[in-house]
Formats: structure tokens, sequence, C-alpha cells
């Protein structure tokens, strides 16, 4: 008897043609992109007291917070990327040495959206020129990169939108935040900084001027403080518009690194690529005044061309220079990303090195002045962490994912290693005394088959810096399943202290961070008593009201000035 598929072939015909999706059919393309530890989750669920191996110190208490992208339905475009997954959050929380579960999506206006019609209907990443006509004005971040704690609420952020609340608890999503109507730029950073001793959250936005998908320069800094009140707020133009992805505050400085990642409204308009790398343009670093600024005293610091992974520490020296650490990369690490007029190219993105600089800026110095990293550590890694007591201070400990290629690796079993070589677990140190040395380097190998994800750190209370833990997703790629893995931060030579078994597969994530659960519990009084519930944003945005008010005036008729006529799909 003929199999059911046989008779109808529109059941098992590949779902997407001429690399666009086809139909309703929820089955995702045949890509390296949702292969392996990316083959799609989708789970949404809670498990109540995860098994251990060895045993999670007692005095941690608290919740490991992070995010994933998991595409919730498959992509409009075959060839779509990881990072255009919708935002899933994981909630680790440790108490009395047990541990619990849970994993929810963000629920964006985008997710929301294409739930009720049961198909994506926003097409490549950051590009609305590719969504179909039914969503334009839709806010369309995927709040796929950071987890942050901020005043009794978690924000999930991706750079190309506004973050949304959710609730550290239940991590139900509360809504779109606009910090009670005081920030409405149409985007806002993966990586706000959160200075210890002010309680003051310093953020910024790039392509911020109109609405969010215009590839122009426009950049905006704002200080909210402990309070929730937005203190300062300033905007300028950087030298040309690429990616800030990351930042780093000291005592009086923001320092934004602006990566030569191009954006060009011409190619989106055409349905391509947001990003193309420019090997010839130079790597740069804005310095922002943290306080008073106007737009004429931020100054841009130019070296030669490299691409900017994430940022360690950052602080201000005797001399009142401005220290800043981070991996440097030299050459294009988003492969999927090339210069126009080239393809991908994965061979060169496997060869490229990434050490992490130290770059000393001086406050005084003309802007456009010429700089070279002062130090290097010769790491090859990404996702640095630091001890965050010490943001704005000088500091000696961070941790990174390593990249070891003389280590084992059992491809046989394996496969390519999904995002990367990320095969140790590493903790450096710099000279204590002299900031123009290096120091030690402590690794833990996590075998031949398996990575890690970004580490958190965990402080123990009243301990010096440094002091605490160390936790990380591991991937088991031959079994495709997460553990959590906790370590001693000081040792991670040492091995696991405790390892948390997952039953399932998450997907490769980006950013954690861990939150006291008496933090969460000391804002959890507060929001329900005399702060009230945290207030999601009650307007649109400035962008969709003025994109709202043209369509009206237009009869509906096509894309009008802060909106996006529809070039691809419909
Ligand atoms: C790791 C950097 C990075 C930069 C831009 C992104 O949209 C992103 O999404 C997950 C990640
Ligand atoms: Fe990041």
């Amino acid at each position: 008897m003929a199999h059911l598929e046989a008779l109808v072939p529109e059941v098992t015909a590949y779902p997407y043609s001429n690399g666009k999706k086809t139909g309703s059919r929820v089955k995702f393309p045949d890509t390296a992109a949702f292969s392996s530890m990316n083959k799609p989750s989708r789970f949404e669920g809670d498990i109540f007291d995860l098994e251990i191996t060895g045993e999670i110190p007692r005095d941690i208490n608290g919740t490991f917070y992070r995010i994933q992208p998991d595409h919730r339905f498959p992509p409009m475009f075959e060839d779509d990327i990881h990072f255009n997954g919708d935002g899933s959050v994981t909630a680790i929380r440790i108490k009395d040495g047990h541990a619990d579960f849970k994993q929810r999506y963000v629920r964006t206006d985008k997710f929301l959206k294409e739930e009720e019609a049961r198909q994506s209907l926003f097409g490549r990443y950051r590009n609305p020129y590719t969504d179909n006509e039914s969503v334009r004005g839709v806010i369309r971040t995927v709040s796929n990169t950071n987890i942050t704690f901020w005043r009794g609420m978690l924000l999930a952020s991706k750079e190309d939108g506004p973050p949304f609340a959710m609730d550290p608890a239940t991590l139900e999503t509360i809504g779109r935040y606009d910090f009670e109507g005081q920030v409405t730029a149409p985007t806002f950073t993966a990586h706000p900084k959160f200075d210890p001793d002010t309680g003051e959250m310093v953020c910024f936005a790039y392509e911020a001027g109109t609405d969010g998908a215009d590839c122009d320069a426009d950049v905006v800094s704002w200080t909210i403080d402990a309070d929730g009140r937005k203190t300062e707020e300033l905007w300028f133009r950087a030298p040309f518009a690429g990616m800030i992805h990351d930042c780093g505050i000291s005592e009086n400085w923001l320092v934004l690194p602006l990566t030569p990642l191009k954006m060009s409204l011409d190619r989106l308009r055409a349905g391509g690529n947001k990003f193309a790398w420019d090997p010839d343009e130079d790597q740069v670093y804005g310095l922002v005044p943290r306080r008073g600024g106007r737009p004429e005293d931020v100054k841009w610091f130019r070296a030669d061309n490299g691409f900017h992974g994430h940022v360690a520490g950052c602080y201000e020296n005797e001399d009142g220079h401005v220290v800043f650490d981070l991996t440097v990369a030299d050459g294009n690490v988003f492969f999927w990303f090339p210069p126009d007029g080239e393809q991908p190219d994965l061979a060169k993105r496997s060869r490229l090195s990434s050490p992490t600089c130290r770059w000393v800026f001086d406050p005084l110095a003309k802007s456009g002045t010429r700089v070279k990293a002062s130090l290097e550590w010769t790491t090859n890694g990404e996702f640095s962490r630091i001890d965050d007591r010490y943001v704005t201070k000088k500091y000696e400990h961070f941790w990174q994912l390593k990249v070891d290629p003389t280590r084992p690796y059992d491809f046989a079993r394996c496969g390519p290693p999904a995002g990367g070589l990320f095969n140790c677990m590493a903790h450096y140190t710099w000279d204590a005394a002299d900031e123009t040395k290096t120091g030690t380097e402590d690794v833990y190998f996590a075998g031949p088959t398996a990575t890690f994800q970004e580490p958190v750190f965990i402080p123990r209370d009243g301990g010096k810096e440094g002091e605490g833990y160390l936790a990380a997703l591991k991937n088991n790629l031959d079994e495709l399943r997460n553990d959590v893995v906790i370590w001693d931060a000081l040792d991670l030579a040492k091995g696991p202290l405790a390892t948390l078994h997952l039953p399932l597969r998450l997907r490769l994530g980006f950013h954690g961070n861990f939150v006291d659960n008496r933090d969460i519990e000391a804002w959890q009084e507060r929001r329900a008593g005399e702060l009230g519930p945290v207030q999601p944003a009650k307007e649109p945005l400035p962008w969709q009201k003025a994109f709202a008010a043209a369509r009206q005036q237009n009869g509906h008729a096509n894309g009008a000035a802060n909106g996006h006529g529809v070039n691809g799909s419909s």
C-alpha cells in the first residue's frame, strides 16, 4: 500500500522554492543554520529539580537567565540566519543546592503577529522591505540577544528595536518597555551597562534617527538613574553607518566600538543584507562623556581594520586615560555579511584569530586620532565576562570562551561545531601592578564532544574580585543535549563543582546574567507595594505614529516617509 505521503506530494515536497517558503506548512530548511545544536527547539516549559552531578554550592541563591534565538516558525527565506530567530529565555533558578528550569519565548509584537497567522510574516534579518505587507508598521525585533535585570523586571533586547519587559519569576512577557515614555527611539542596545556605584543604567542606540531601518549614522546615549529617571540624553552622528554592538563604561566615559560592518539603504531596499563587511575601513572607538556632554564633545579614535567582539573591562587609569579591553578579530567574523559583491567564506572565517586587545584613549586627544592596541592578551576566544562589581573600575580577572584547535575533537560523532569550536572555558588575569602586562591563564577543556556558551560570573557575598562561581551552558554535541556547568571562578582547571543535566537540547544562545534571588524578591515587594507593577509602553513609537499618519494620507496606497515599501513578498 502506498504511503499517504506518496499520495499527497505537497506533504513531502521541500517547503522552499527558489529560496522562499511556500505555503504555511511547518517544516524548516535543510541548512546548517537549522542543524546540529541549532536544530529548531521551540520548547517552552518547566523542569522541577534538575538532575545534578557533583554539588551546587549552598551559598548560590539566584537565577541564571540567558537568551537564545529560536525561530518560532520556519523562516520566509531558506538561507535565513541564526541571528534572526525569535528570542527565547532560559531561567535556571538555584537555591539550597537544587535547580529548576524554565523556558519561555519573548512575546514580541512580531511573535504575536506570527502566532496569529501560524507562519512567519517577517523576512530577512533587519530588512523590513522583505516583510509581508500585513505587518508593515509593526515593530519587528526578535529580542534575542541579551536578558538584563532592571528595577525588578527582565529586559529582553536586540539592537534593532526596543526592549521587551518580562516577569523574572514567571518569564511572562509584560510588553514593550519605553522607560515610562522616556525612551522612544526605534532601536536600543542589547548591551546596557550598569554602574555598580551609582546604580545607573548607561545605554545607547545606533541607527536611531527615524524608523530603525534608515541605515543612517544617528546615535543616542542615555543614562537612567537608579530610580528609573532619564538623566542624560545625547544625540550625535557616527563617522559611518556601521554596527555598534557592545560598549564599555568608566566613571566618566561611555566607549562605543564602531565596527566596519556597514549598512546600506539601497542594498536593503533591493531585499539584500543589512550589513556588508568593509575590509578597507577603520575600526573606530567613540568616547562619549557620561555627564553633560554636547555632540561636539564626542571623540572618535581610529585604528586599522578589525572586527570587534565583546568587552571585558573599562576604567580610567591614574593619567585620566580610558583603558578599554575587548576581543578584536583580524577579519569578518560575520561571514554571512560578506563585502558587497562577494560570497560568504566560512573557511576564511575559521582562520581568524581573536586576541583580547587593550586600548588606552586620552580624552584630551583630538577626534580622529589614530591609535594602536597598547597590549594584547593572545587569547583566541570571545564572550568575555568580568566580575560585574568591577564595571567602571580597574580589574584583574576576566573569563572567556576559548578556541583551542590543538585539543582533540571528535568530528565523526559531532560534525562541524555549530557556532565555533569554543571547546574551553578560560580565566585570564591582567598583571595587577602593571597595566602594560598580562597575567595568568587557567583553562578547563570541555572534552572532544562538547563546546561551551557564554559564562556568567556569580559573586560571593563580601568576596574580593573574582571570588565566586562561573556558570555556563555546555553543548554536548554528540548527544545534542545541554548541561549547565558551575565552577569555582578562580580555579577552572580543577573542574566543575556541579553539572546540572537538562534532558533536552536548547540552542546556541548569546548573553545571560546571574541575578541574586534577594534582589528579585526585594523588587517583587516594591512592585507589589509603593512602585506598582511594571508599566509597558502605552503608545506606539513615534516612527509608528508617523507611518500610520502617512498611510492614512496616502489612502493605504503605498509606503510612506517613515514606512517601508514592499519589495519581495506579500
Ligand atoms: C553577537 C553579536 C550580535 C550582533 C547583532 C545581532 O543582531 C545579534 O543578534 C543575536 C548578535
Ligand atoms: Fe553581544
